[in-house]
């Protein structure tokens, strides 16, 4: 028997008989009093609507309008699911890792992608002394200084633009490798061109694979869960194609990093101090001893894939889906130039930007991240018995009210990002609709709970895990958007606003479902 189909094998036996083994055991609990749609598929459950719907949320958003904040679906094999996006759960959920982590499946991705000493792969202390190593190259400090980064890359944003003036631009490539490269530069020290053709065609291929995958991808996720780490971690040694790529992008971002790593020892041992960018500081701690929270030389080679991956597609997608929305909106599009062109004192005056002090950019990148949270729904595993507190009771199959809802150990929890950007509780009976003015009227949400490190929003998350690099995206954003308004005019091609659905993260689609964002790009006179 070859490689690939002895671990078929063994993850199709073993899958069935823990199948069994939970049939046998189930028992009623709360879960099954909760409300929810009916699934028609037992192998699927509801993952193919959730999922692989042609626009993200079809029936997600109906179901938050039928359901409530809480209700129950089906994931595949007939296990129930609880989808969560009300405030308080939510916020339990992502406060307290020690009750609970990533399902199986989605540990089976991150195991997938990022090496082992990576921060996101690291849990309890691990996670959070990684954190503490990590945090000063993303404080709000970090971040002003790699201003001159983000204006060079708006530049050459500008410079691409300028040569596509009067066609029909797809916007979301030109985003994601720019999006590379900033990330690379402030990082590594390194432009985008310095990663080199096989990281950048390399890192193509796995974005292409994430967008295209289907439904039987996630059922083989869920078996793979199932099977214990050592069988899975062997399994992805398999040359079989999406591992091969896997295993080089891995590969090739230690190169890197080992590249960045003795580039700078050697400068330091020349008495120059060189660039290497955050890496240089880490390597500097390193070199000298530092404290108790310096990285060894294999951490910090370690960090390189998740540090180079997290900023890119989440940015150029709420970038290209915040530039599709203001492509219809001409006159908030025209506001938003007018407040551009003041705070430069005219375009391409060359002034400094008070970015913070731009009340319609900023409320039109809060209202991009509300309606277009780049990871819309993620999944967690209770690791033990809880009971999760409720913003706002449900009521069950049987007509009682819940305020609180016991689940078991073993329970996924479905975090549903996106449904909770859209409770009318919070953001307002127009919840749907793209509305940057929301913001001026108020601040974000009316009171409640506190939600994520910006906004009262979740796009980024929110507890120990909050995502590192959010100053990072939003500084980005604003110098992307403040020279791009400022210098261009957006509106819709013929074919239409871009869609978005799921596929790894949300994406923007062209009407084939492929991924990409189609603009008309003029210059302002
Ligand atoms: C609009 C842009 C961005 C969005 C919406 C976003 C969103 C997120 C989310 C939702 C997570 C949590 C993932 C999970 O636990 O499942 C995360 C984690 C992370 N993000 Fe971001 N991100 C963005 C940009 C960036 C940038 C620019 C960087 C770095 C330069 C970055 C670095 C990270 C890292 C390292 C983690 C893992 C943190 C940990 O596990 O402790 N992100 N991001």
């Amino acid at each position: 028997m070859d490689n690939t189909r002895f671990f078929t094998f063994t993850a199709a036996t073993l899958a069935i008989s823990y199948l069994l083994f939970r049939t046998l055991r189930h028992t009623r609990q709360t879960i099954d009093e909760i409300r929810g749609p009916l699934s028609s598929s037992w192998v699927f459950g509801h993952m193919r609507e959730l999922f692989f719907a042609p626009k993200y949320g079809n029936f997600e958003f109906q179901w938050l309008r039928k359901y409530g904040a809480v209700y129950q679906i089906k994931g595949p094999f007939g296990e129930s699911r609880l989808v969560v996006a009300d405030p308080a759960a939510m916020q339990y959920i992502l406060n307290t890792p020690a009750h609970f982590r990533f399902s199986p499946s989605f540990d089976h991705s991150v195991r997938l992608l990022y090496p082992e000493q990576s921060v996101i792969r690291a849990h309890g202390e691990d996670h959070q002394r990684l954190r503490t190593a990590l945090n000063p190259g993303f404080s709000a400090a970090a971040v002003r200084s790699y201003l001159p980064v983000f204006l060079r890359a708006a530049q050459s944003l500008t410079d691409q633009f300028d040569s596509r003036l009067g066609e029909i631009t797809n916007v979301s490539p030109i985003f994601g490798r720019t999006t590379l490269g900033t990330v690379s530069e402030a990082i590594l020290g390194y432009t985008v061109e310095d990663l080199g053709d096989e990281y950048t065609t390399n890192n193509l291929e796995i974005l292409s694979f994430a967008a295209n995958q289907s439904a039987v991808h996630i059922v083989a996720d869920v078996l793979t869960g199932w099977i214990p780490n050592f069988l899975r971690d062997a399994a992805i040694k398999i040359p079989a194609a999406p591992f091969t790529t896997l295993n080089r992008a891995q590969c090739l971002a230690s190169n890197i990093a080992s590249r960045v790593i003795e580039e700078k020892v050697n400068a330091a041992s020349q008495g120059v101090g060189g660039t290497g960018g955050f890496y240089g500081e880490l390597v500097d701690q390193q070199r000298l001893g530092g404290g108790k929270s310096a990285l060894t030389r294999d951490e910090i080679i370690a960090q390189t894939s998740i540090l180079l991956n997290a900023g890119q597609d989440t940015t150029a997608t709420t970038l290209a889906l915040g530039l599709t929305e203001l492509a219809q909106d001409i006159e908030f599009q025209e506001k938003l130039r007018t407040e551009v062109h003041s705070s430069l004192g005219g375009a391409g005056g060359g002034g400094e930007i008070a970015y913070d002090r731009m009340p319609l950019l900023n409320a039109f990148i809060k209202e991009s991240l509300r309606m277009y949270p780049a990871e819309p729904i993620t999944e967690r595993m209770a690791v033990r018995d809880v009971v999760l507190p409720l913003t706002e009771s449900i009521t069950t199959v049987d007509g009682k009210q819940l305020s609180r809802i016991p689940i078991r150990k073993g329970q996924i929890v479905m975090l549903s990002v996106a449904s909770y950007q859209r409770l009318a509780s919070r953001w307002g009976e127009d919840a749907d609709s793209f509305r940057p003015s929301r913001w001026l009227e108020r601040e974000g949400v009316p009171g409640g709970e506190a939600m994520g490190p910006y906004a009262n929003l979740l796009s980024f998350f929110g507890g120990p895990r909050t995502c590192l690099g959010w100053r990072f995206a939003l500084l980005e954003m604003q110098v992307f958007i403040c020279e791009l308004v400022g210098k261009f005019q957006f509106s819709l091609p013929p074919q239409g606003a871009a869609g978005f659905r799921y596929g790894g993260t949300l994406l923007p689609t062209l009407p084939d479902g492929q991924k990409g964002a189609l603009l008309e790009i003029s210059r302002v006179t």
